[in-house]
Order: C-alpha cells, then structure tokens, then sequence
C-alpha cells in the first residue's frame, strides 16, 4: 500500500492563465516523511488540496492509500478522507465551543476507521496524545478551544490529525506562527508520532531550517516541472 501516489497530474485554477500544478510523479512510503518546501505561492497549499479532493484535478491522478480520490464522488469522497487523511493547516479549523479532547476525538466521530484504530479507549487514546504532543495539563483538555493560545491550538490540531492512525497527515506550514524554539519542538514531536503510528507525513513549508526532522526533502519549484 502506498498512502500517496501521484501521476501526470496537471491542474489550473478556474479563468487562471496557467497551471498551477504540472507534477509528473510523486509517492510516499507507508511511514515516510516527506518535507516539501518552496517559495510563497508557487502551489504547495494547491496540491495539498488537491490530495485531500478539496479541489476537483481532471488531468493526472491522484492515488491515497491506493485508491483515486478523483473517482469518488463527493459524500463519499468525505468519507474517505476522514478515514484516511489527517489534516493540519495554517488555520486549525478547530471547532471553537468544544474542548480541546472533544476536538481531538471528531475523526472518531465521523469515522469508523479512525474509531477503530484508536484503541478499546479512543478518550484515553486522545488523552495521551494531547499529553505526548505537551499538553499535558488535564485542565487544558476540557478548555474550549477558543480559549487556548495559539499553540496549544496547533498541538490539538496535531493530535486530532494523528488520531486513529490515518494512512497520511497533510500539513501546510502549521508553525507559521511559532517562535524558532517551539517551532522545532513541535516539528520533531510530529514526526516522531508519526513515525510510531505508521502514518506517512507530507509537510509543506518554505522554511528550510526545518528540513531535518524529515526522511526526504524535496524542492517543489524542480517538483513541479510541467507547470505550464
Ligand atoms: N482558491 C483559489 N482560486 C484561484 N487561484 C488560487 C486559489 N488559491 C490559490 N490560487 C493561486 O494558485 C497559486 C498558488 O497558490 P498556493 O496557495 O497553492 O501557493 P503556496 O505555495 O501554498 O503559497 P504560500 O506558501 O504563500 O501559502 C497562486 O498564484 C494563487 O493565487
């Protein structure tokens, strides 16, 4: 099984001149972690929406735990990505009025899948993720979400993506908002749960300093060749 197969995959924005993504071929391995960095706005967030079949890409095709996001229409195509996918992004889409546990356990609660795979006891799985990730004051669990600083929100988002072992985490640039310290702290925490679930990490960013926590690095402008 590969979590992320890519091939001859093309796609450009509607009324946009050009192609925002020209990418001949890019796979993961079960477990890998991937950094893929470039400059602002040359398409790194695109392809990840597209990965994740926000975005429709007629051209190419786009393989996530072996099968094609593109062929699955759009209740199901839910469905699979919350079974499947774990999604970190600069803006946590944390639900505002639950805690911080209650955030973290959703793909539980949308997904069989994710359930399944976190253990006989999914709140103690979630507890321990929060506390490995460094949240580990229980009061900060049961506070709102709106209510944590922003990287505490970002360890929830972290935790809530990690949870039942989703095939593949898609990150884009979640420490955009840390100082250096924490930022490398985090990075080193995420890569390290990921590497103990099994779950393949891609990771977008244009900040190379971060470039070492990872198996493989990658330069998105040489990537993305064919665009055109
Ligand atoms: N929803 C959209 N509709 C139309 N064009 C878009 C949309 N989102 C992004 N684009 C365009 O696609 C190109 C790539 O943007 P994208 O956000 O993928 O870049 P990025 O590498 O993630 O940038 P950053 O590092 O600043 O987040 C840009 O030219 C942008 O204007």
């Amino acid at each position: 099984m590969h979590p992320l197969r890519i091939e001859r995959l093309v796609y450009r924005w509607p009324g946009a001149a050009r192609s925002t993504l020209g990418i001949g071929a890019l796979s993961l391995a079960s477990g890998e972690r991937l950094f893929l960095h470039g400059p602002s706005g040359c398409g790194k967030s695109t392809l990840l929406s597209a990965i994740a079949g926000v975005v429709d890409v007629p051209t190419g095709a786009i393989l996530v735990a072996d099968k094609d996001v593109g062929a699955l229409n759009g209740g199901a195509r839910d469905r699979f990505r919350v079974d499947h996918i774990g999604m970190i992004f600069q803006v946590f889409n944390l639900i505002p009025w639950l805690s911080a546990l209650e955030n973290v356990l959703l793909p539980c609660t949308f997904s069989k899948r994710r359930l399944e795979r976190s253990g006989e006891d999914p709140a103690g799985t979630a507890r321990n993720l929060l506390d490995e990730l460094g949240l580990s004051d229980p009061s900060l669990a049961s506070k709102p979400a709106s209510e944590l600083s922003v990287g505490q929100q970002q360890r929830v988002a972290a935790a809530r993506a990690l949870i039942g072992k989703p095939d593949l985490i898609l990150a884009d640039e979640p420490t955009s908002a840390l100082d250096e310290v924490a930022k490398a702290a985090f990075v080193d925490l995420l890569a390290r749960e990921c590497a103990e679930a099994g779950t393949a990490l891609l990771f977008v960013s244009h900040d190379r300093s971060l470039e070492h926590h990872f198996d493989r690095s990658v330069d998105f402008l040489a990537l993305n060749g064919g665009a055109a």
